[in-house]
């Protein structure tokens, strides 16, 4: 953002996260996948949160949502348009003022036509009309909307998934790895929405391997590894051989994308591929 007159919309600090497991069938222990993490969004700045898989992308996500799993311990702050983000508060926002595009398509109802799912949360006189219209602009076909989670490829469930997020009234979108597999043109359409939620007002968290197309819509990138934020940057960093970059680790696995050239051996080692 490099924008201090924004207001800050979510604030996340010294977030951990561990888990407590079993191991050996009795044995308790925790794991802490995730520890001092801290990310800022503000409203209309659209931030994407990149990192090897593993480190803790979704993770974040879901603690924003209040959707972690049973056995998690989650600890630090998290406030939302200056209040602490609580359970109750998360369960009330979620799916209304927080939108969100899960990483997995078994987020969907299967047993639900995909037409239907987009259309709940949308206002109900025009909602069948409305559905339609994002078919159309993520080239699902109309018939397609009769169909069932489990008749569609994992491109089109994708496609599904990102229109069920477009609705009226969104601050907040976490995006959790809105793309792949999905071909250009759906691609360019869902960066566009994406820009367009911020251009309306709203804060996005765009989660992603794709750097190159993040950079495309992003204002901030968030650099998290291993649970933790390495550094966040503003997208304009993320240029030449990344000089302007924070952290030796961030500037390394810029360099290591395939279209820069400039760190051959950290390629060799496949490191750019781990990233991507
Ligand atoms: N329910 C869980 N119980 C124990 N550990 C978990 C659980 N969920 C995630 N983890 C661990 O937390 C770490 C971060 O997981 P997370 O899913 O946030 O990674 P990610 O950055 O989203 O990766 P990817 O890019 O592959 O989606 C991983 O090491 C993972 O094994
Ligand atoms: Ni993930």
């Amino acid at each position: 953002m490099g924008d201090a007159q924004k207001n800050v919309l979510l604030k996340v600090e010294d977030l951990s996260i561990g888990f407590s497991q079993y191991v050996k069938g009795t044995q308790k222990r925790i794991i802490r996948p995730i520890a001092n993490m801290h990310v800022e969004i503000g409203e209309g700045e659209i931030v994407a949160v990149v990192g090897a898989s593993g480190s803790g992308k979704s993770l974040l996500a879901h603690a924003v949502l209040g959707i972690l799993p049973g056995n998690a311990i989650c600890s630090g702050t998290i406030l939302y348009r200056g209040e602490a983000l609580t359970e109750e508060r998360k369960k009330r926002l979620r799916g209304s003022e927080i939108s969100f595009i899960p990483q997995s398509v078994n987020y969907l109802d299967p047993l639900m036509r995909v037409g239907r799912q987009v259309q709940i949360g949308l206002d109900r006189k025009t909602a069948k009309k409305k559905q339609k219209e994002l078919f159309a602009q993520y080239g699902l076909q109309e018939r397609d909307g009769r169909l069932f989670p489990f008749e569609l490829s994992g491109g089109m469930l994708r496609r599904v998934l990102f229109a069920t997020s477009v609705r009226e009234g969104v601050k907040l979108v976490i995006a959790d790895e809105p793309t792949p597999g999905i071909h250009p043109q759906a691609l360019s359409e869902i960066l566009r929405q994406l820009k367009q939620f911020a251009i309306d007002g709203a804060g996005v968290m765009l989660i992603t391997h794709d750097i190159v197309s993040a950079l495309e819509i992003a204002d901030r990138v968030a650099v998290l590894r291993d649970g933790t934020t390495v550094e966040i940057s503003d997208a304009a960093a993320f240029n030449g051989s990344g000089e302007l970059l924070q952290s030796e680790y961030t500037r390394r696995l810029w360099r290591a994308l395939p279209q820069n050239d400039f760190d051959l051996e950290w390629k060799e080692r496949g490191v750019g591929e781990a990233w991507l």
